[in-house]
């Protein structure tokens, strides 16, 4: 039965905090959503399990959405028998203004009966940092770095409390990296101030080992926030827990999928581009006749296949910033698009998927019907292969919505963050999958 459970508010999030649980030993299964733990008949998925994270789309849901679907995950997962929480956010703390990183956290306190909570965001084997409450992507300030271009969350400004602060009923304080430095025993000391007792404690990190003297800590801490990092610092019950061998083979369809815009998959995008056969999304195509565009993206990866079999087609929504449309509906309509080609293509053979983008990758797991992940071989830091059960219809001609089945097939999928990976992981990924 598992013990430690997680809310993830995107789907490559899930994945990072749960690739990095594997490795600190426990067998970890990712949830898609909260009815995913258990079936109809109320069998659980999660029995085995010793870490439970629930991938949720509610990074950039309504606020009143998103905690509502963050407080039934808390549910499910206490009903699992999940004892202790972790609220895990994007380590560039992706949010507006509204949320929805502070109304969650308020959320989750609340319905936990606790007031205080750390935010942790840094993690340094990507590049993420925060030092005097300000957080830096590898040498930049976050609003200097190029998540000010976000099309969904620009991050204007790198000073953690001040994002926090219009999100949050509670106090936000900053606890230092000389508190950190000092050990767990004083950073403990130092969290259990009277002063800190209602708030949101911001604690600075910039090396693993701070983030290892955090989670020591706070171990005693009913709910922990904070990126994949913070897990850094937990141990499982299981040192060397097993991850999933892959399902497919080499040679089997594939295909890239990418909705992200943000810099590191502009370049893997270029990458790509360079060394795959490729289509950009066309939305001006894709607003006037969904379905057509849609079909003729289809065809396009199942020529690439015939040709092939060993270059996957990348099919992307963004090589270059100017390829952004702000209009409101535009992010929907490339979630939808990507989500629906995903769908076809699985049903018309595709069995590894790499996408990019986490609110894509949201899109994509759910049009594929799928209710758990399984981590498998690791690709860089924060991306992973995983195992999926899918369940959209079984069609020969990836076409014909007749003759549908529910059985479902095992899928190789990779969710890859936006500012995750190396510029060739497009044509390099593959050969993690053993
Ligand atoms: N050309 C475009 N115009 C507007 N929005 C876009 C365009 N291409 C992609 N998007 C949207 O941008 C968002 C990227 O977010 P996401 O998938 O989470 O990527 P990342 O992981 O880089 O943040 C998605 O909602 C996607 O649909
Ligand atoms: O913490 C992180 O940076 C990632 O796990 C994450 O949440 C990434 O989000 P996207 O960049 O939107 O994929």
């Amino acid at each position: 039965m598992p013990t430690l459970g997680a809310i993830a508010d995107d789907f490559t999030g899930a994945t990072d905090l749960a690739t990095m649980l594997v490795a600190r030993g426990y067998r970890t299964v990712v949830a898609v959503g909260s009815d995913s733990i258990a079936d109809e008949s109320g069998r659980t998925a999660v029995d085995d399990a010793d870490a439970v994270v629930i991938a949720l789309k509610s990074r950039t849901a309504p606020v009143a959405e998103a905690v509502g679907s963050s407080l039934a995950a808390l549910r499910a997962l206490r009903a699992a028998g999940c004892r202790r929480f972790y609220f895990k956010y994007c380590s560039t703390f992706d949010s507006t203004a509204e949320g929805n990183i502070g109304p969650v956290a308020d959320a989750l306190l609340n319905a936990i009966g606790e007031r205080r909570a750390v935010v942790v965001p840094s993690f340094p084997a990507t590049g993420r940092t925060v030092y005097r409450g300000r957080l830096f992507v590898h040498d930049e300030l976050l609003d200097e770095s190029p998540m000010r271009h976000h099309p969904l969350t620009p991050m204007r400004d790198a000073h953690v409390g001040r994002l926090l602060t219009p999100q949050t009923t509670h106090p936000v304080r900053l606890v230092g990296l000389d508190t950190v430095r000092a050990g767990a025993a004083a950073l403990s000391a130092a969290l259990d101030d009277p002063s800190l007792a209602d708030a949101l404690v911001v604690v600075d990190a910039t090396e693993d080992e701070d983030l290892r003297t955090i989670s020591a800590a706070t171990a005693h801490h009913p709910l922990v926030t904070g990126a994949a990092g913070l897990a850094l610092g937990l141990t499982g019950p299981r040192p060397g827990a097993a991850r999933v061998a892959a399902v497919s083979r080499p040679g089997d369809p594939a295909v890239v999928l990418s909705g992200s815009a943000s810099s590191a998959t502009r370049a893997q995008v270029a990458h790509g581009r360079a060394h795959l056969p490729h289509r950009k999304l066309d939305l001006a195509a894709l607003r006037a006749d969904f379905d057509a565009a849609v079909d003729d993206l289809v065809a396009f990866a199942r020529s690439c296949w015939e040709q092939d079999p060993q270059r996957p087609p990348l099919l992307y929504a963004v090589g270059d910033l100017s390829d952004l449309d702000d209009s409101p509906a535009a992010s929907a309509l490339v979630e939808r698009a990507l989500a629906a080609c995903a769908a076809r293509l699985v049903a018309a053979g595709a069995r590894r998927l790499l996408v990019a983008g986490g609110e894509t990758s949201g899109a994509v797991v759910t049009a594929l019907g799928v209710r758990t992940l399984t981590i498998g071989s690791p690709i860089a830091p924060g991306v992973t292969w995983a195992r999926a059960q899918v369940t959209v219809p079984t069609q020969d001609d990836g076409h014909n919505a007749n003759g549908r089945t529910e059985d479902g097939h095992l899928v190789d999928v990779a969710l890859k963050s936006g500012n995750f990976g190396a510029t060739d992981i497009f044509t390099e990924a593959w050969s993690a999958l053993v």
